[in-house]
């Protein structure tokens, strides 16, 4: 009986190409969720409203959207109400710090979506700017104090990093038990081991995963091309995906024939960060496609003077695949609620809180 449906969910992701929406949607979810909140469940979707939309019929018709947003606050919302829980019960609450150098427009704005998500599922939140120019040191005495602070539970670096400052050496210092990005060494090298558990995945694959789970799009066995191997975004999806049991292919900046490889993939996860690098005739037809990719291009329509665009050509992906992530609304919000859901988790631990 398993099988059959295996079967079918299969078939339909090859067969989809004219009524890919209502395929994708007869697929079934099996892969267990990454986080452990009480959320309405997530399949079958029919009641749920965050879940892939069908495309309105007419020419239009193609990919449905997968709502990221809608999801990202489904899930704050539910790390809401356990802050809320542990409040009440213990008298404490998870803490957040960031540690951001420069002043980057992009990294002003995501360090802002930052606090302010926490401040709405009520984390408490510390930030800590140094000018563009400081020193090392300065920087390591930020996450020392941080280290030591007992109501501060995760800690993050906003990347990137100005050229002078090395990467490496500041992202080891953070403490392992407050290491909510994932990025420590050690948390990368036990998500890539069998056999061995990290601490904390890193948001963005955690995101991503979670958002395919959610939306009810089979991983195990699926073929899937993560287009970008970062230590930040494209390495750990990989290692995610495979404990997952996906057969995952890396495409990157020296992958010959990356549209070839791309076709053959039932899921295509890419982050590169260049706009319109995927283009219809890279996807197999019924192909999901998840855009972490977030190019800010010049606007001057726009209030910040500029707009985000994925790695995705999104009005030629819609006519081939059978469900896209939007940019904005998908992957960025979901990347937030996946840093609020580690910074409850690494609370809870802290506090042996059930
Ligand atoms: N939505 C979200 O939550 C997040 C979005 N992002 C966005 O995702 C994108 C990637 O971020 P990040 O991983 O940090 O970026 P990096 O620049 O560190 O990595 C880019 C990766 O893409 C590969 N690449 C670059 N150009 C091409 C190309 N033409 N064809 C194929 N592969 C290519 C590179 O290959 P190689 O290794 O060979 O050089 C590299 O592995 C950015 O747009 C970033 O803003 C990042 C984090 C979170
Ligand atoms: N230590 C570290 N950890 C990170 O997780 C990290 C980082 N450094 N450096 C930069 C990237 C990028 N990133 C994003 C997070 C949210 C959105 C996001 O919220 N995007 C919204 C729109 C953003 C807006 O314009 O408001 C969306 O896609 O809908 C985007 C990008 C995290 N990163
Ligand atoms: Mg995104």
């Amino acid at each position: 009986m398993r099988k059959k449906i295996l079967l079918m969910a299969k078939r339909s992701i090859t067969t989809a190409a004219t009524a890919a929406p209502l395929t994708y949607r007869r697929q079934i979810l099996k892969s267990p969720s990454l986080i452990s909140l009480d959320l309405p469940d997530a399949w079958p979707p029919n009641h749920h409203s965050c879940l892939p939309s069908p495309p309105s019929s007419g020419e239009e018709a193609g990919a449905a959207v997968i709502n990221g947003k809608l999801m990202a606050e489904e899930i704050r919302a539910a790390i809401g109400s356990e802050v809320a829980r542990m409040r009440d019960s213990i008298g404490k609450v998870p803490g957040l710090a960031v540690v951001m150098v420069g002043d980057r427009k992009a990294s002003l704005i995501y360090v802002h979506n930052k606090v302010k998500a926490c401040e709405e599922a009520g984390i408490k939140s510390l930030v800590t700017r140094l000018p563009q120019d400081c020193a090392e040191d300065a920087v390591i005495d930020s996450l020392s104090k941080y280290n030591e602070d007992p109501t501060i539970h995760g800690i993050l670096v906003q990347l990137p990093l100005p050229q002078h400052l090395d990467e490496a050496k500041i992202l080891n210092e953070v403490s392992l038990e407050k290491d909510v990005d994932g990025f420590h060494p050690l948390n990368m090298g036990n998500l890539a081991m069998r056999g061995r558990e990290p601490l904390f995945i890193p948001c963005t694959p955690k995101g991503c995963i979670e958002l395919l789970i959610r939306s009810g799009v089979e991983i195990m066995g699926s073929n899937v091309v993560v287009i970008g191997k970062s230590n930040i975004v494209g390495l750990p999806t990989s290692l995610l995906l495979q404990r997952y049991h996906a057969t995952v292919s890396t495409v990157h900046a020296f992958t010959e024939h990356p549209d070839k490889i791309t076709r053959e993939a039932d899921i295509v996860i890419t982050a590169a960060g260049v706009p319109d690098l995927v283009r219809g005739s890279w996807l197999k037809p019924g192909a999901v496609v998840v855009d972490v990719g977030i190019c800010p291009v010049e606007d001057p329509s726009s209030e910040f003077g500029f707009r985000l665009l994925g790695d995705v050509c999104y009005k030629e992906a819609v006519r081939v695949a059978s469900a896209v992530t939007p940019v904005p609304g998908g992957v960025g919000p979901m990347t937030i609620a996946m840093l609020l859901c580690n910074t409850l988790d690494s609370a809870k631990r802290t506090y042996n809180f059930v």
